[in-house]
């Protein structure tokens, strides 16, 4: 049998999928029977019980408790709404003042101005959206940036561990409401008024962590934790920002596992088309089992030379982002309709940089993929159509 990719699930060869699937056997088998029916992981499991279980579970099982949880608070969330719907409105004294206002209004005006100048592919997208969610994405950006900035910086060689628990604790401040600088003002602001979880946040500082000390990863499984950490978070941020449409009957896991998978798609995107850029700085995000598989060694990245075999083991890693971009394509339509536009064009956008690398030869060593303004703009009218498509009328 062919190598046999099925999307979600990490272990490529293992899984009889040859169509991506929201979950294939084996994730169903392990979230709903392995996972369900293991002993919560309450009080009374020791750190060291905790540890081994975690060794035992694939990085996709790991992800997905997360993934569930933030469904769980979204199902929380809209409950409490319901009621509060149902009580009588009361002015308690507490309502932002004009100063207040003044103040929030700079906050969101500074990280727009961050956003725009760090110019990331998903500005853009950003500007599609209703002022009021496009306010929050920025806050959410800016403070993804700025620790992303802490491994990957200009001052990144000075960062130790110890920095990432001082910034692991300044979140917490945030969301407690009490900001730091002026950019943490506007997150807190956010975070006080969508339903997010402080996990993905801190999942992502874990990831950075693990920038610092690891510069290998042995196979998918350990790549898809890492694009998780990095990435896949920044998809489960956005879920409660952007909303999911009244309409849509599909679970609110499908929907935040969408996200997911656009986020692993987005960087693996990126580790792809940076392949010659983090080779300089002694870094391969490639699987190396994979590597081997396909007759490739470090010294062949470090060489940079374009080799069939090397388009040969392109063309599958390809495929494979290719298939988390068609995952996070079917919940693209469950989101609310304010939202829908500037996520399918990020998407595409995103998307594009694989058909550069195609076009580039797959040299991705010496010539960057990068996505024309020409190209940029034609998806723009295409993401429109695919976005006035509501959600699907049957339940995932
Ligand atoms: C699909 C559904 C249901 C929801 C959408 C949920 C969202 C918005 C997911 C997007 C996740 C996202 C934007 C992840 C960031 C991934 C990434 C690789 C960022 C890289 O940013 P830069 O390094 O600035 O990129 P460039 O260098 O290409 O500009």
């Amino acid at each position: 049998m062919s190598a046999v990719l099925c999307v979600v699930c990490p272990r490529v060869n293992a899984c009889d999928h040859s169509l991506p699937r929201n979950y294939c056997t084996q994730r169903r088998c392990s979230s709903n029977n392995k996972l369900s029916s293991k002993p919560s992981f309450s009080s009374g499991v020791s750190a060291y019980s905790r540890a081994v279980a975690n060794l035992s579970r694939s990085s996709e099982e790991r992800v997905y408790e997360v993934v569930q949880k933030q469904a769980a608070l979204v199902r929380e969330h809209r409950r409490e709404s319901e009621l509060d719907l149902k009580k009588p409105v009361e002015n308690d004294g507490t309502s932002t003042g004009t100063t207040d206002w003044n103040r929030l209004n700079e906050a969101y005006e500074r990280c727009r101005e961050f956003c725009a100048d760090h110019d990331n592919t998903f500005y853009l997208g950003t500007l599609l959206m209703m002022p009021e969610l496009r306010r929050a994405f920025w806050a959410i950006s800016v403070w993804c940036r700025r620790t992303d900035d802490l491994v990957d910086g200009p001052n990144a060689t000075y960062t130790t561990p110890k920095d990432l628990e001082r910034w692991e604790k300044r979140l917490n401040d945030i969301f407690e409401g009490r900001p730091c600088d002026v950019y943490d003002v506007a997150l807190s602001d956010t975070a006080s008024k969508y339903p997010i979880d402080i996990q993905p946040f801190k999942d992502m500082i874990e990831g950075m962590k693990l920038d610092l000390t690891k510069s290998r990863y042995e196979n998918f499984d350990e790549l898809y934790l890492y694009c998780y950490h990095v990435a896949g978070t920044v998809g489960l941020m956005s879920v409660p920002v952007i909303g999911i449409a009244p309409k849509s009957k599909a679970s609110i896991e499908s929907v935040y596992n969408a996200a997911l998978a656009l986020g692993i798609a987005n960087q693996l995107t990126n580790i792809l088309r940076d392949v010659g850029e983090d080779a300089i700085r002694g870094r391969i995000y490639l699987p190396q089992d994979e590597l081997a598989q396909a007759g490739l060694s470090d010294e062949d990245i470090f060489c940079g030379k374009v080799t069939d075999k090397w388009r040969s083991f392109m063309k599958g890693q390809i495929k494979r982002a290719r298939m988390f971009y068609y995952e996070a394509e079917k919940g693209v339509s469950e989101l609310n309709l304010a939202s829908r536009w500037a996520v399918w064009s990020s998407l595409l956008l995103y998307r594009q940089i694989l058909d550069a690398i195609e076009a580039n030869d797959y040299n991705n060593f010496t010539k960057r993929a990068y996505v024309a303004k020409a190209k940029k703009l034609i998806s723009l009218p295409v993401a429109l159509g695919r976005a006035l498509k509501g959600p699907s009328k049957l339940a995932s």
